[in-house]
Order: C-alpha cells, then structure tokens, then sequence
C-alpha cells in the first residue's frame, strides 16, 4: 500500500482552518478531522468524554489536555488506513507531544492572519449551536438572516466571539500556539500562509499539497470518498 499522508491545520480563531480544510477534504479526499466538531459529537452523545469537556467548553476553557488526548488519539488509531487532516488539534505543546508520538505528520499548514482580519471576521461568526454549522454575515450567510439553513433554527453569537473577549482570546491562543509552531519548523514540516483573504491563500495550500500528496494516493482517496 502507498504511504499515508498527515497533515495538521494551525491557525487561531477566525483564522480560516474550518473554511481551508473542507476545500482540502473535497479537492484531495483527505479525511477532515476537526476537534470542535468532534467534542460536540461526544457532547451530544454524552460520552464520558463529552460530559467532561462540556463542562471546560461552557466556561470558554480549553479542554485540558489529557482529556483530549484520550479523545483523540483512539479515534486517529481508527483512521490508520486513511490519509487525515487535523484541525484543532493539537492545540498546545502536551498535545503536539503525544501526537508525535502516535504518528509522524507530513505536513503542518500555519495560518497567519492579520489580528484586525480576524477581529473583523469572528465579530460576523454566527453559529447553530446543535450542530456547530458556522456563518459569516458577510463571507458566508445563511439564506435566511438569523436562521440555519438546514433545521430553520436561531442562530447564536459564542460569547467569545463578541468583541469584549475577541482580544483576551486571540492573545492567549499566540501564546499557547507558539511552541507548538516553534516545534513543527524545528521538525521541517511548518509551512506558513500569511493573507487576509482564504481564497487568495488557498492557491498556495493547493499546490503545496499537490506536490507533497502522492498522484495514486490522491486518485485512490477520491475514489474512496465519492
Ligand atoms: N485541541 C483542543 N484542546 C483543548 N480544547 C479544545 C481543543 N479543540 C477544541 N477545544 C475546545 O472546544 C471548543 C470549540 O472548539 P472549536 O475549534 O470548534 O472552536 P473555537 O475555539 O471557536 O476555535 P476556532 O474558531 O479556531 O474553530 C474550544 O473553544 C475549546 O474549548
Ligand atoms: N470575510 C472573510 N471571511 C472569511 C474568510 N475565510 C473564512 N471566513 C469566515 C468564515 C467563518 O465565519 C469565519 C472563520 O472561518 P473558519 O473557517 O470557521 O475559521 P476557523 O475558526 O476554523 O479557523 O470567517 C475570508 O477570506 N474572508
């Protein structure tokens, strides 16, 4: 079989990793794996798990760590014969750490976006609490102002994503993310994307995993997703 390619997403709120791994996951097959939507499946689930981070999550807390370790990397251990993209996770050093030693990464993809950029876009961000659809007033409306497209319901502003706690936020994320990126270009594997525009970035993602994803590994995920 032809090796299995690994990639992260790194990037602060706002910054565009949901938007960028779902192009990744259509154009190349990779498997989308995305921390948020994960622990809100547990949630909903009410997993042993879920009960727990639920509990961080309404506090606007991370998770701690062992928590989503525990979480995350039994389900990676089920993706083993599928090539993945992760988003959100890892999300600090301790997380970096055991994910390192679970698998090697081909790939880290680092967001740089402007502060201001990403101000502006988090101040749009509505989301559908029941199933963490996310919508951008401006980007990515719904048809409907203040409704989710698919169940009709209301949409919500997170708490920290009103303005008062935007900035607290991002600055505890730069400090908590810089070891983590400090240890993927250590590693060799950083690539870094600064713009205030996805679709002026996403070009550039396109054609650096066009060069690193093998040609029949890339055939053979499309034909396996669609
Ligand atoms: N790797 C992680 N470590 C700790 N907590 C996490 C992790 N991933 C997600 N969480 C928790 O789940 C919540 C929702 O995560 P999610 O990534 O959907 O949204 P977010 O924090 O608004 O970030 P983003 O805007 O970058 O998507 C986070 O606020 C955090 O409490
Ligand atoms: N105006 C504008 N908005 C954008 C762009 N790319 C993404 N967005 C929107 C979509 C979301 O509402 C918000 C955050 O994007 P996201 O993909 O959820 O980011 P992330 O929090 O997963 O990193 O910004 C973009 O390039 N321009």
């Amino acid at each position: 079989m032809s090796k299995l390619f690994r990639a992260v997403i790194l990037g602060p709120p706002g910054s565009g990793k949901g938007t960028i791994s779902e192009r990744v996951a259509s154009s190349f097959g990779l498997q989308h794996l995305s921390s948020g939507d994960f622990l809100r499946e547990n949630i909903a689930a009410k997993t042993e798990a879920g009960v727990l981070a639920k509990t961080y999550i309404e506090k606007g807390a991370l998770v701690p760590d062992h928590v989503m370790t525990r979480l995350m990397l039994p389900r990676l251990e089920e993706m083993t014969r599928h090539s993945w993209l992760l988003d959100g996770f890892p999300r600090t050093l301790a997380q970096a750490e055991a994910l390192n030693s679970a698998c090697e990464l081909d790939v880290v993809i680092s967001l740089n976006i402007p502060l201001e950029t990403l101000k502006e876009r988090l101040r749009h961000r509505w989301i559908h609490p029941a199933s963490g659809r996310v919508y951008n007033m401006c980007f990515n409306p719904p048809r409907v102002q203040g409704v989710d497209d698919i169940s009709g319901e209301p949409l919500i502003q997170h708490e920290d994503d009103k303005p008062e706690a935007l900035v607290a936020r991002l600055r505890h994320y730069k400090d908590v993310a810089k070891p983590v990126i400090d240890l993927y270009r250590a590693k060799g594997i950083l690539h870094m994307f600064s713009d205030t525009e996805t679709d002026r970035i996403w070009p550039y993602v396109s054609s650096l995993l066009s060069a690193k994803i093998p040609t029949d590994l890339a055939d053979a995920q499309r034909a396996t997703t669609h």
